[in-house]
Formats: structure tokens, C-alpha cells, sequence
């Protein structure tokens, strides 16, 4: 979606700055078992190595008939054995025999109907049947869903629990997708802590926003520290976690304060800035940067968050997540925006503002966006509330139903 052009000298659009993520280097491709992929991304579309369901079965419980039988109008059935799902047997069955099957049983190639056991009565080794049925009543074919070599998932897909488990049924243990990023935190600022100990710090909402946004995620290769705002302490952290990390993620000090060091000190151990400061509200003086991890040579990237945490959020939802997606290669990187009708008034502004917003769908199927109070960026008491992000374009009277587009963040 183009939006207009930022009118703020030196900073870049939203657009300009999530189509960056585009240009950075793809994590490495691993095989690993299908089991421990969850979240991860594919880096090759995946085969069917059989054709699904692997054999023709009875969909339901009870009994596998010659359609010859029926045709000929017999009823009364002699009992000659039974089908267990997961046993393999071969039987035959004459005029007038049938057999018990139970759901997911394989059907006897002598066999090729089954009666479901509702429309039988059983009298000890016979039955009777009470209505008459088709050939191929409740028979699930083999290869009817799928054949051999059907593409069962796409490179560029993220593996959730339903694509594991359609995977997983075809068989498939092994899958290409690229290695998830290892990731250090830091957050800084003195004032920020867990125990507080004078009236002028903060309890931590970076911190805990950022883990467990990660954990959401799938990304468990996290570390998180809290830096003191002292350059030299912070240039020893920051040139470990360079050191051994896809990415470093960073809260606070990348404004123009005396203490907003990031930038600075990333630069002296040799980051190259992408970009810095977005036309955006909220999280303006937000930092890209690559960096050289010394232990392989491979390129890092350095994402600094603004230190207020709804610049925090923001930079999650919208900048973590397509980076994300762009160093692991996966389809439709970029936010995928959806359309809803908003209610109520905004005044223009001069950047552009991302919102937290209450959406619903109306009786009549309509998107209703809600604006919610409390929107400043030391502000996060509305998430109780909010369940999308929507986009407000700068310099723009907002008035009841104009369309605007959101993402969901829950
Ligand atoms: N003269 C200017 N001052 C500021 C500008 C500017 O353009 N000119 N930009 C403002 C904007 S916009 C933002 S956003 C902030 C971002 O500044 P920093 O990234 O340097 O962040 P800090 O100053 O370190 O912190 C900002 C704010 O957030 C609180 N904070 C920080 N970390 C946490 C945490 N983990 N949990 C809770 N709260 C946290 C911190 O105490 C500050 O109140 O700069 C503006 N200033
Ligand atoms: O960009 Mo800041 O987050 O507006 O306060």
C-alpha cells in the first residue's frame, strides 16, 4: 500500500523503511526433523512421498458387503471374520458372507461396500441388512485426497500445528527451512527496573514485551539483559552480543539525548547504519544497522527500538515482524493490511500515526475499527482493549466510516 511522502525532512516513510528489510541476507537453510519445526520457516516446497489415504478403508463401523450380494437382493449375511484398523489381512468372502470392519479398517479387495452398523441388525454370526446401499458406501479410497507427489506445502510457508500435522500424515519427517535468528536483548536505561529503589525509575515493559512477544513466535534462541546507561559497559555488551548474534534487538537511547548512545557506540564497533528515524508515531528514532559477526564473518542486524514501549509494540508489529520474515525468506513479508471502517473523529498530524484500535464485525459483516483512548507512546493501559494496529495517514482529517487499514496484534 503507497502512502504519501514524509514530509519530515531526513526520515524515511514506514513504506520506505519496512521495504528496506527486503535487501538483507537470508538465514542459511537446515534439515531437521519435522517435529522440532514449528514456526519455522520453509526454504522448499514439500513432495507427498505416498498417495493419501494410503489404502482403501471403511469410513465408518460396520460391515463389508459385496455389492453383487445387494444387487442380487440378498439381506441376511453370514459373519466370516473381522477388521481391525491397523491390521493387514487377506479374505475372501463367498456369496451371502460378510465381514465386520471398524473405522479406518482396510477393505478386503473382495469387498466393495460397507453397511454402517445403524442400518443392520445383528443376530449373533448374521446380520440383517435394513436398507439397501451403493457400491462404495462409506469407503474412503486410497489416493482420493491426494497422489504421489502433490505439492503438500509451499518454500515460504510458516510451519504451524495443522501444516505439521498434514505433513506428518503423508509421512514426512525431515524439512528444509531456514535457521531461526538468534537473538540478544538489550534493554537500557537507568531508570528502568524490576524492584524499584527512588521515585524517578520505571518498571521494566520492554523487557517483558519483547520475550514474550519472541516466545509467541516460536523463537526460543533469546538472550535478554538489561544495560546501565554507561558507554563502556554498554560497548562490552553490545560487542558480544554482535559477536554471536543474527540480531540484536535494542530498547531506548536512540534519540538525541546525551545518554542515547546506540547509535554512537554501534557505529565505533563498526555498524553501518541502514536507516534511522522513521516518519512514524509512534517510534520515530528508530535504528537499522548491519554489523559483521566476528565469530563467522556472516552480516547481523541491528534493530533499535525507541525506549517508550508503544514505539516498542510498534516496532514489533511491524518492523521485527517483516525483518523477520525477510531473513527467513518467508512469502508475503511485507504486512499484509486489511481494510475496516472506522468510527469516530481524528485531527491530522504531522507523521504518520499507528493506533491501537478495537476491531469487530458488525451483524451486517462490516470491519469497525474503534479508537481507543490513551494512545501516547508511554501509554500501553488500552491493550486490555486493543486488537489491531491501524494506519492513520499524515496531514489527514479523519472523519466516521473513512477506510482505514490495520493488522491484527494479538
Ligand atoms: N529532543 C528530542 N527528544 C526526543 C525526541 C526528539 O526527536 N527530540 N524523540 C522522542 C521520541 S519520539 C521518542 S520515542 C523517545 C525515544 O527515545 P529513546 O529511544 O532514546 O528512549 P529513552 O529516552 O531511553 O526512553 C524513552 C522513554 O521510555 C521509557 N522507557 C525506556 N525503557 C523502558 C522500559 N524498558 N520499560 C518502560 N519504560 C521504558 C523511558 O523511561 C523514557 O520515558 O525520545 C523522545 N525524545
Ligand atoms: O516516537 Mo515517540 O514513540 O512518538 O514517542
Amino acid at each position: 500500500m503507497s502512502q504519501p511522502a514524509c514530509s519530515h525532512e531526513g526520515l524515511i516513510s514506514l513504506d520506505q523503511a519496512l521495504a528496506s528489510y527486503a535487501s538483507v541476507n537470508i538465514l542459511p537453510v537446515i534439515n531437521i526433523p519435522l517435529i522440532n519445526a514449528h514456526q519455522h520457516i520453509l526454504a522448499e516446497d514439500v513432495i507427498s512421498p505416498v498417495e493419501l489415504p494410503l489404502f482403501d478403508q471403511s469410513a465408518v463401523d460396520g460391515y463389508a458387503l459385496r455389492q453383487a450380494d445387494i444387487d442380487a437382493g440378498i439381506t441376511h449375511f453370514e459373519l466370516v471374520g473381522e477388521i481391525r484398523a491397523g491390521f493387514s489381512q487377506q479374505v475372501e468372502l463367498n456369496p451371502g458372507q460378510a465381514l465386520r470392519i471398524f473405522t479406518g479398517g482396510q477393505l478386503p479387495a473382495c469387498a466393495n461396500t460397507v453397511a454402517r452398523q445403524e442400518i443392520v441388525e445383528r443376530e449373533e454370526h448374521h446380520i440383517k441388512l435394513m436398507q439397501t446401499i451403493d457400491a462404495g458406501t462409506d469407503i474412503r479410497y486410497r489416493g482420493e485426497e491426494l497422489a504421489k507427489g502433490t505439492i503438500l506445502a509451499r518454500q515460504g510457508q510458516a510451519l504451524n500445528s495443522g501444516l505439521i500435522a498434514a505433513l506428518s500424515m503423508a509421512g514426512v519427517q525431515q524439512v528444509k527451512v531456514h535457521h531461526q535468528p538468534n537473538i540478544a536483548v538489550l534493554i537500557t536505561g537507568d531508570e528502568v527496573r524490576k524492584e524499584r529503589d527512588n521515585d524517578a525509575q520505571v518498571f521494566d515493559a520492554n523487557g517483558p514485551l519483547i520475550s514474550s512477544w519472541l516466545k509467541e513466535r516460536g523463537l526460543s534462541d533469546i538472550t535478554l539483559q538489561h544495560v546501565p546507561d554507561e558507554p563502556e559497559v554498554l560497548k562490552n555488551m553490545l560487542n558480544q552480543a554482535f559477536s554471536q548474534h543474527d540480531l540484536v534487538i535494542t530498547t531506548g537511547g536512540v534519540s538525541v539525548g546525551d545518554y542515547d548512545l546506540i547509535r554512537p557506540i554501534s557505529m565505533q564497533l563498526g555498524a553501518q547504519q541502514i536507516f534511522w528515524q522513521v516518519a512514524q508515531k509512534p517510534g520515530k528514532p528508530l535504528y537499522f544497522a548491519s554489523y559483521q559477526k566476528a565469530q563467522t564473518g556472516q552480516q547481523g542486524y541491528l534493530l533499535g527500538l525507541p525506549g517508550n514501549p508503544a514505539a516498542v509494540l510498534i516496532g514489533l508489529h511491524l518492523h521485527l515482524t517483516t525483518l523477520l520474515s525477510c531473513l527467513q525468506h518467508k512469502q508475503n513479508a511485507q504486512p499484509q493490511w486489511q481494510a475496516g471502517l472506522f468510527t469516530g473523529h481524528l485531527n491530522p498530524d504531522s507523521r504518520e500515526r499507528l493506533l491501537r484500535m478495537h476491531m469487530h464485525v458488525s451483524p451486517q459483516g462490516q470491519v469497525i475499527l474503534k479508537s481507543l483512548d490513551k494512545q501516547q507512546s508511554h501509554m500501553l493501559s488500552n491493550l486490555a482493549s486493543a486488537n489491531v494496529l491501524v494506519r492513520v495517514p499524515a496531514h489527514q482529517q479523519i472523519n466516521e466510516h473513512t477506510t482505514l487499514h490495520f493488522l491484527p496484534i494479538l
